[in-house]
Formats: C-alpha cells, sequence, structure tokens
C-alpha cells in the first residue's frame, strides 16, 4: 500500500497526574501501535474512554512525538526532519478537527482571520490567492460568505464547526484526522456535519480518520475499523464484517451494545472496569475483562493473526469464530451461576 501515513511501533508515555498534580506513575497512552492509512480510505477508530484514540489522532498528524517508533509521511520519517521541514510536511498533508469547535478556534479572531491563518504561516501564494482561498474555503463547507467577519461565538455549533473542518482543509491536505467531530454538537446538526465530512472525502479524495465513540456511526462511516483497548491495537476490521464477523471478544462486546440492530440483542456483558493505564495487566490487556480468558492470556500479549480476509487482523489467543453468532456469544459470556 502506497500509504498517506503510516505509524510503526509508536509508544507514548505520560506521567500520570492526579488531581492535575503529576505522579511517579506512568501512563502507557499507547503501546506498540502500527497503522497505516492509504490515499481515500477512511478509517475509524472505537474503545472505551481513555484507551488511546486522541492520542493515536495526534501521532498521526504529528502533534504528538511517540517515545518510540515511526511516523511516515509519504515515505519520509517525520521526526527525523528538521523541525520546519517538519512542520511544513504536516501542514501540507494534514488537517485536524477536534471535538468541541468552541475552544478549538480562537474566539477573538473573525472567520476570514481563522482561515487565513494557516495560508499565511505556510505562505500560501500570493495575498489575493489567500483572500481567494478564504472564500472557497467557506463556500466548501456551505458557510455563507457574509459570516466572514463573524466571531466564533456569533456562530451556532454547527457553523463553528463548519470553520474549524474548513481550516483543516485550507492547506488541500491529503489526510484529514476528525477526533469526535460532533459529540459536542446538538443532536440536530450532527448528521448534517457527518454528511458534510463524507462529502468533501469524496469529492476531495481525502483519507479520512474518524475517532468516536458512537460505534454506529463508525461502521457507517468506514472501510476499515480499529478496535483500540488500553493503549494497543487489538483489532483491524473491515467495516463491513465488524458487527457479526469480528474476531477480537472486545470487538464484538463493543459492537453487540449497539442500538439500531434489526434484531436487537442484550449486549455481550463485560464484567469489571478497564484496568488503569499506569499498571495494565500482563499479558493480553483484556483478560480481566474476557470471558475467554484462561492461563496463556495472562502471562503472553498474543501477536496480530491474520483472519480469512488478509486486511483482517487481530490479538487474541482465543478468537471467536468468524461464523459465530452474536447472539450465541451473548449466552457464552453470561457470568456462570456459582
Ligand atoms: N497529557 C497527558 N498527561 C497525562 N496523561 C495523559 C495525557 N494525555 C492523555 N493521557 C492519558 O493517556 C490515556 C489515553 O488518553 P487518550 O486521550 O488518548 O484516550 P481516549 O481514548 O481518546 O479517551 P476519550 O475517549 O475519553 O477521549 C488516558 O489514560 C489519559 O488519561
Amino acid at each position: 500500500m502506497n500509504a498517506v501515513v503510516e505509524v510503526s511501533g509508536a509508544h507514548v508515555v505520560h506521567r500520570a497526574r492526579t488531581g492535575g498534580v503529576f505522579t511517579r506513575d506512568r501512563v502507557y497512552a499507547l503501546t506498540g501501535a502500527d497503522l497505516a492509512v492509504a490515499p481515500g480510505e477512511t478509517v475509524g477508530v472505537v474503545g472505551e474512554s481513555g484507551c488511546g484514540k486522541s492520542t493515536l489522532a495526534k501521532v498521526l498528524v504529528g502533534i504528538q512525538r511517540p517515545a518510540a517508533g515511526t511516523v511516515t509521511f509519504h515515505g519520509r520519517d517525520l521526526w527525523s526532519l528538521p523541525p520546519a521541514e517538519r512542520r511544513a510536511t504536516v501542514g501540507a498533508s494534514t488537517g485536524m478537527i477536534f471535538q468541541d469547535p468552541a475552544t478549538a478556534l480562537n474566539r477573538r479572531l473573525p472567520v476570514r482571520r481563522i482561515l487565513r491563518d494557516p495560508l499565511d504561516v505556510h505562505h500560501h501564494g500570493s495575498k489575493a490567492r489567500r483572500d481567494e482561498r478564504v472564500r472557497e474555503l467557506m463556500a466548501l463547507v456551505g458557510l455563507p460568505r457574509a459570516l466572514a467577519d463573524a466571531l466564533p461565538g456569533q456562530l451556532s455549533g454547527g457553523q463553528r464547526q463548519r470553520v474549524a473542518i474548513a481550516r483543516a482543509l485550507a492547506l488541500d491536505p491529503d489526510l484529514v484526522v476528525a477526533d469526535e467531530p460532533t459529540s459536542a454538537l446538538d443532536v440536530s446538526v450532527r448528521a448534517q456535519i457527518l454528511n458534510l465530512l463524507l462529502n468533501l472525502k469524496e469529492r476531495l479524495g481525502l483519507a479520512l480518520v474518524f475517532v468516536s465513540h458512537d460505534i454506529q456511526t463508525v461502521r457507517r462511516m468506514s472501510d476499515r475499523v480499529i478496535t483500540m483497548y488500553l493503549g494497543r491495537i487489538v483489532e483491524e476490521t473491515p467495516a463491513d464484517r465488524v458487527t457479526d464477523q469480528a474476531r477480537h471478544p472486545y470487538t464484538r462486546a463493543l459492537f453487540s451494545a449497539t442500538p439500531g440492530l434489526l434484531d436487537p440483542i442484550d449486549p455481550i456483558p463485560l464484567t469489571g472496569p478497564v484496568p488503569s493505564a499506569t499498571r495494565p495487566p500482563s499479558g493480553c490487556p483484556f483478560r480481566t475483562r474476557c470471558w475467554k480468558a484462561d492461563e496463556v492470556c495472562t502471562t503472553v500479549m498474543p501477536d496480530f493473526s491474520v483472519a480469512s480476509r488478509p486486511e483482517h487482523r487481530y490479538r487474541c489467543h482465543h478468537p471467536v469464530e468468524e461464523d459465530q453468532s452474536t447472539r450465541d456469544l451473548v449466552r457464552q459470556s453470561l457470568p456462570r451461576e456459582p
């Protein structure tokens, strides 16, 4: 694959904080992540809160430097480039859309300046061309020209997210990473923003990485779904198989809990909370909540195995059979009588 971006063996470790104060503990936010994104594809990233989705997103767009591993843009190793070249490479190739446009946009700047900013920083064409580009960008995301002088505070949530999308597209990137782009919006405008993203992706041929808690939306929007658990990528599944052919028990559990199935089932119950990212369990990180876990899961971290389709990979010692129904799994996973 001629990837737009490729992350290989990436680790991100933070100092842990308690009540805003740093402690001696380490948070293993991302461990050994490998991911390549092809031109034009949509990759969805799912997993419970704190599993490292945003960290992976930041690594993909060069905001977060991994402590180990590489990030390659069109074959160039990002973190071995001189800083100016790195910034230019990231600026020209990627755009990021954050969860809350109210905090992601500078509230003192009018829309026109917010959109001009990346063009000025990266010396994009003449001044006249930059003005023209601002007008193009506003049209691209469906913002009326009359809003060019409005401040973010004078816009609706949906309009603000349109500004954030336009800013991410300013330098004509080939990769856009959207981290929960609709979760801060009213339900009524979520679909509009998702449709806009899909529409722009098609028109501009973008690769899109889409991080969300909204499992159904991820399944609908993506070509491929990445499941994360406690800082690790545990499965990569073609989106059309993720609901009922995923091999990792955790992916099946996540997708069993989605509303809107034609024939709804009770979700697979997961016992207990997600373990702390400062003290991940030995062996497979999911084993403390997995109904299939045994001795080997306690000691050995499973390598990736390939399913019947080569683009489907999972890390599990006791994978679910591809043809096993999720309904059947619900029965198996129910706690046994003592
Ligand atoms: N700057 C930081 N300093 C310390 N710990 C951090 C920092 N950023 C993230 N973490 C921790 O790293 C882990 C992964 O965080 P991350 O934000 O990537 O998860 P997430 O899956 O995006 O969560 P959510 O869905 O809640 O946004 C979490 O345990 C989080 O508390």
